[in-house]
């Protein structure tokens, strides 16, 4: 069975491999392994789209990637976060808030790293558009992110 959404997950921005923004020119913040464990069993590895807030900031409109990355066959599973922010700063450290509000698709292997950034630059795209509709913009003002825990 499909984990119903929204799901809130919040947890400290921590290091991966360092990939996202040098080879994909797309930085992932990424939680620790024990964020992801803490997961539901029943969500899907997957690309999914929400909302995310570090720290105090405002909250912005994300994507998100939740496994291996069969591209990269990491060892670990994982859960990493696109904010569509640009931020001038990095974020190690910080706290990050996210709301899964939908999925997107399966992760894909690829045959080449050009392939693999354009499908998650549609996503993006597709992302920004489905946080758009009314249903989804509500979720933007949850009372999740006004939370101080
Ligand atoms: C929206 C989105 C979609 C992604 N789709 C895939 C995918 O289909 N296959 C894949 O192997 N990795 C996918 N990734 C994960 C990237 O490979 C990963 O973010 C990148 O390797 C950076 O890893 P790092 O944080 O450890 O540096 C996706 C990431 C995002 C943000
Ligand atoms: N818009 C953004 N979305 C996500 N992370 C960002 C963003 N802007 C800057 N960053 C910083 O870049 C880091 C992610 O880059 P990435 O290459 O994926 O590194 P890592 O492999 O350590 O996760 C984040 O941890 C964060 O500190
Ligand atoms: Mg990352």
């Amino acid at each position: 069975m499909i984990h119903k959404l929204p799901i809130y997950v919040s947890g400290e921005i921590v290091r991966g491999f360092g990939r996202g923004s040098k080879e994909l020119g797309i930085p992932t913040a990424n939680f620790s392994l024990d964020v992801v464990k803490s997961l539901p069993e029943s969500l899907h590895t997957g690309i999914y789209y929400g909302w995310a807030k570090v720290n105090d900031s405002e909250v912005y409109k994300m994507v998100l990637s939740v496994g291996w990355n069969p591209f990269y066959n990491n060892k670990e599973k994982s859960l990493e976060t696109h904010i569509m922010h640009n931020f001038d700063c990095d974020l190690y450290g910080q706290t990050l808030k996210i709301c899964i509000v939908g999925y997107l698709r399966p992760e894909q292997n690829f045959s080449s790293l050009d392939d693999l950034i354009k499908v998650i630059k549609s996503d993006i795209e597709t992302a920004k558009a489905l946080l758009d509709t009314t249903e989804n913009q509500k979720l933007q003002h949850a009372p999740f992110f006004s939370a101080k825990h």
